[in-house]
């Protein structure tokens, strides 16, 4: 923070200034030397550096046209001082459409140019919502039609719009406009229609949309460091144009939803998890880094695509993969500081669990894949025992797919046994099983089994396919994390259903293509008994005249309440109880009315509220842990959650 002519700047501000300016000069529409090109310059801030050489060209510019000023001003935003204690990472909640500015009375502003460029900065763009205060106060006359609508009717209107495509891609692409064209109603729409939303900008549209991704590419979402970048790491983060991260999702792409290696194009899931971070756990868009690492791609229909926008070589690994790694993850460290939440998704298992062990210790860093699926199958499971009875410990846990997200699970369901049962870990182990591409994992396959598969290696004849190891294990929870679809076939399920009075059964893999099986397979090849979830959404099933609703099995309820738990208590490790703090809390959310329509997990329209619980309960073990650093601790940890949550709701300009 810093004072310049009697205003308090906030300094992650400073990036709308720069974009705003530059966005002018490309244009040739100059603004004023006004004071807030003083204010970028003055700021010494290393991490400005490169803020300073575009104020320089951006200066030349506009001394060049220093005559055809016509959007000569700045404009205020007004906000309110009352989370910049958090780090300043979190933002207030801001008032209503209709509440007049001076209900706000605040020692924060942030300056942005006015005029044209203000309607092509994201972050600022209201489009028709801006008064005729603003209108006339901004320059902004003439550049709009006379109408002035509110938040609530542009929602209505684009939710009308998105309507019409039949296309998801089509949608998915209206939406990605609308967030590089107006952030906060993009994030308006996502939580006000989340359930319709969800399947747009997630699983399963973002699947497709990252096969596509260089065919649609329009405009840098995130940062692309790739091989060329090496030994500049650090130079390439700056480059960015925020620099207050709270939250970076990483990914190499190599192992994208159910889809495989899709190189480079896999940047459509960090992008998408970031959105979530902000929509559905209240993170402040400007927050958040989406990271793809290119280190080249194996798929060929990739490598021989005329617009794959990736590096054009197969994948590195070894010492080129690990250098690169090692040289992001601490200039990661190094530009934003050890409380910067670093989350891996969708990398290959074989690279997966050795980055979580390396920089766990090291970095706030969390698997998605591993951890947040682990967290959020174990909710489903405990919420289950209501429908199905017995305690965890008393059942019996067959996965098909021991990779990253069967063996998280697998382990967290282990780790919760032991503790409800003050048994060994080891033992708990033994009621669960697994099955990958090669048969049931036993203790004869040792010593050619990867290193996590191997706590799962129990005693037991060599079995080959699901549906013997079904019957053979005679499992009361049936796992689906292989990535492989239709693989819960009619008789897998329907041997569940003869020794089960009601079989759960989550078909967890994306996107809905690579689902082990449908909703309506498993209800009518149970009879209606199964108690179903997925990965990937679908629609309730009819079986028998009766239509069945099921929940959606994803580690999207745990990750943003998650991170938020992490950045309010300024935790600096992430340790397994937070996991299972995450899956209680998560669990409690179902309720008798969820449970009485079958469902395990609550609806995504009260996602907010569940993930302030998440986050309050995630906070409070990081404290107990002794591994907070924001203190004094919060008395009310949910309600601090709450307050913490960024909202879309537009600001007043004066
Ligand atoms: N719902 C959710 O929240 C989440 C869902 N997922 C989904 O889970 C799936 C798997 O992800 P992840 O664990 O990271 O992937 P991995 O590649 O780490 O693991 C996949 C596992 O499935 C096994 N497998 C693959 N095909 C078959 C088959 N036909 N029969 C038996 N086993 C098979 C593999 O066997 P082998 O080891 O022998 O190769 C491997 O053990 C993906 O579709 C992903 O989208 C992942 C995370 C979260
Ligand atoms: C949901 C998720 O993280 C996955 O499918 O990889
Ligand atoms: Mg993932």
């Amino acid at each position: 923070m810093f004072s310049l002519n009697g205003s308090t700047f906030l300094n992650n501000s400073l990036c709308g200034v720069s974009k705003s300016l530059t966005q002018s000069a490309q244009r040739k529409i100059s603004a004023p030397p006004t004071t807030v090109v003083a204010s970028v310059s003055s700021n010494g801030r290393s991490g400005d550096r490169n803020v300073g050489v575009l104020m320089e060209s951006t200066l030349k510019e506009m001394n060049e046209n220093a005559t055809s000023s016509s959007s000569a001003s700045q404009i205020t935003v007004i906000e309110k001082d009352t989370k910049s204690t958090v780090g300043g990472g979190v933002e207030d909640v801001y008032g209503e459409d209709s509440a007049t500015e001076d209900q706000y009375i605040t020692p924060w502003t942030v300056t942005v140019a006015s005029g044209y460029p203000l309607l092509r900065d994201p972050h600022y763009n209201k489009g028709l919502a801006f008064t005729e205060k603003e209108r006339d106060a901004h320059f902004l006359r003439g550049l709009l039609p006379p109408v002035v609508i509110s938040q609530a009717l542009q929602v209505k209107k684009m939710m009308h719009n998105m309507r019409q495509y039949q296309v998801p891609l089509q949608r998915y692409m209206a939406m990605m406009d609308l967030q590089e064209r107006n952030e906060r109603l993009f994030y308006k729409l996502l939580i006000e229609n989340v359930e319709e939303l969800l399947p747009v900008v997630y699983t399963p549209t973002v699947g497709e949309a990252c096969q596509k991704y260089g065919s649609i590419f329009r405009q840098p979402q995130g940062l692309f460091i790739s091989l060329k970048e090496k030994g500049r790491i650090l130079e390439v983060l700056k480059n960015w144009p925020e620099k207050k991260i709270q939250v970076i999702v990483v990914t190499d792409g190599e192992r994208i939803l159910g889809l495989g290696d899709l190189g480079c194009q896999g940047m459509g899931i960090p992008v998408g998890k970031l959105s979530l971070y902000s929509a559905l756990g209240g993170i402040r868009p400007s927050a958040c880094l989406p990271v793809t690492i290119d280190v080249g791609t194996n798929n060929e229909q990739l490598l021989n695509d005329e617009f794959y926008i990736g590096l054009r070589r197969r994948r590195a690994t070894g010492q080129e993969y690990s250098e690169l790694l090692d040289e992001f993850m601490s200039a990661v460290k190094q530009n934003y500081g050890e409380k910067v939440l670093v989350q891996f998704e969708d990398f290959a298992n074989h690279n997966a669990f050795d980055l979580l062990a390396k920089y766990g210790t090291s970095h706030l860093v969390f698997n998605d894949d591993i951890q947040g699926t682990a967290s959020v199958v174990l909710a489903g499971l405990m919420a289950s025992l209501n429908l199905v009875g017995g305690t965890l410990a008393e059942h019996t846990f067959l996965f098909l797919g021991a990779g990253e997200a069967g063996t998280g699970i697998a382990e967290l369901i282990a780790l919760e046994i032991s503790k409800q049962t003050s048994v060994p870990v080891e033992e708990a182990r033994k009621k669960i099983w697994l099955v990958d591409s090669k048969g049931l994992i036993v203790n004869s396959r040792f010593e050619s089994l990867q290193h996590f598969k191997r706590p799962w290696a129990h005693e037991h004849e060599p079995v080959t396919t699901l549906l013997e190891a079904v019957k053979t294990i005679k499992p009361t929870v049936l796992i689906g994390s292989s990535g492989a679809g239709r693989t819960f076939t009619k008789e897998v399920v329907e041997a569940m259903s003869s020794f089960n009075e009601k079989p759960v059964i989550l078909a967890l893999s994306n996107p809905t293509s690579q689902s082990e099986c449908t909703a309506e397979e498993a209800y009518t090849w149970s009879e209606g008994r199964a108690i179903f979830a997925s990965g990937s959404p679908f629609s309730p099933a009819e079986y028998n005249g009766k239509f069945y609703a099921s929940g959606q099995a994803n580690n999207a309820y745990i990750f943003p309440g998650f991170g938020l738990g992490l950045i309010i208590s300024g935790a600096i490790r992430v340790h397994e109880d937070m996991l299972l703090a995450a899956s209680e809390a998560l669990a409690e959310q179902v309720s008798q009315e969820n449970l009485d329509k079958g469902l395990i997990y609550p609806p995504f329209s009260n996602i907010r509220y569940i993930s302030a619980q998440i986050a309050a309960r995630v906070a409070a073990k990081a404290y107990e842990l002794g591994l907070a650093t924001r203190l004094p601790q919060p008395e009310n940890l949910v309600a601090y959650a709450e307050s913490c949550m960024y909202s879309p709701n537009y600001r007043n300009y004066r």
